[in-house]
């Protein structure tokens, strides 16, 4: 089959609504060649390990490639990426460059385009996630490895948001909890959660190629017993309280249902959120703390900041 190479030069902070609109449009594996991750000082984070080609990022900016099958429907759907991600102004992300090109690729090149650009990387203390046909042996005895095929969902594991709200899991969550991740994507967080020795944890995803991922990186993972995959809207179809809670989705939906998720944190337990933009730090500090929340930490990586909140005991 023929394959379309859809290129999108656009910024760092646009990064997660493009890949939403791109993965909505029918898109797989997202490619994000980012300038920064270039320029960054890899060593300074965790000792990642990374050996990156120049000639594969952009000199400034971030450059999105997805893969669309070549249809007749093709024309409309670049015209639908396009007005989507221009709506985008409407809630204040730079769209920097905004260029779309497009080039036709073989389905060998697409198959492994993506690929070359994710490799075994230690995130935090504890986690290294590791892509599944990459062999690894663990460097410590209390390594947490994550397998990830990250192919279709967001995302690879390693984008700043998702980084942070797995170090937040490793301080919050102790052996025995229960946990409920909404917007589970590939699974990340929940495949976390349970490395962790989480007891019970809720994988809710709106979207139904995120939870196949998530369902299919779980058992991976060898965790199915413990991690639940379910399609649901936020915490739609949530009755019973957790110790944690993990939202890793748009700062403007995080505030569009923080009552909801207060109520289903139990007394003392804690609430992470992320997906935040910098500037957005302080409204949804604001959401939390109105909603009842204590601010715990807020982290902070490139532009994206995750939150740490907890529920006063006896509330
Ligand atoms: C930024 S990704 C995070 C994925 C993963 N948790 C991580 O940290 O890498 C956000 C996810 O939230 C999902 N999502 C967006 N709106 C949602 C909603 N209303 N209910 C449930 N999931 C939603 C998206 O489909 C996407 O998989």
């Amino acid at each position: 089959m023929k394959w379309s190479e859809l290129s999108i030069h656009t910024t760092n902070e646009a990064i997660e609504a493009v890949s939403n609109i791109l993965h909505e449009a029918g898109a797989s594996g997202v490619v994000i060649e980012d300038s920064e991750d270039f320029a960054k000082e890899r060593e300074d984070m965790f000792g990642e390990i990374y050996s990156l080609n120049p000639n594969d990022f952009p000199s400034e900016g971030v450059i999105l490639k997805a893969y669309l099958p070549m249809t007749s429907f093709l024309g409309d759907t670049v015209e639908e990426i396009k007005m989507a991600i221009n709506n985008l102004v409407q809630y204040d992300i730079n769209l920097g460059q905004n260029v779309v090109t497009i080039s036709e690729v073989n389905e060998e090149e697409w198959a492994t385009a993506w690929k070359k650009y994710y490799h075994p990387v230690k995130i935090s203390e504890r986690f290294t996630i590791v892509p599944t046909w990459e062999n690894y042996e663990p460097v410590s005895s209390d390594e947490l490895i994550i397998e990830l095929d990250p192919g279709m969902a967001f995302g690879t594991g390693t984008h700043p948001t998702t980084v942070m709200c797995l170090q937040a899991l490793e301080k919050t969550v102790k052996p025995g909890d229960t946990v409920l991740d909404i917007g589970t994507g590939s699974g990340v967080l929940s495949i976390g959660a349970a490395l962790l020795q989480a007891r019970d944890v809720q994988a809710l995803d709106l979207d139904e190629v995120a939870v196949r991922s998530a369902k299919l990186n779980v058992k991976l993972n060898k965790v199915q017993n413990i991690v639940s995959v379910m399609q649901g809207n936020l915490v739609e179809k949530v009755t019973e309280q957790v110790d944690v809670a993990v939202a890793n989705i748009l700062a403007e939906v995080i505030q569009s249902f923080v009552d909801e998720a207060f109520n289903i944190v139990k007394p003392g337990g804690y609430y992470i959120t992320s997906g935040i933009i910098g500037a957005k730090k302080e409204d949804v500090k604001v959401s939390l703390m109105e909603a009842g929340f204590e601010i715990k930490e807020v982290m902070m990586m490139e532009d994206w900041v995750a939150i740490i909140s907890s529920k006063p005991m006896g509330e």
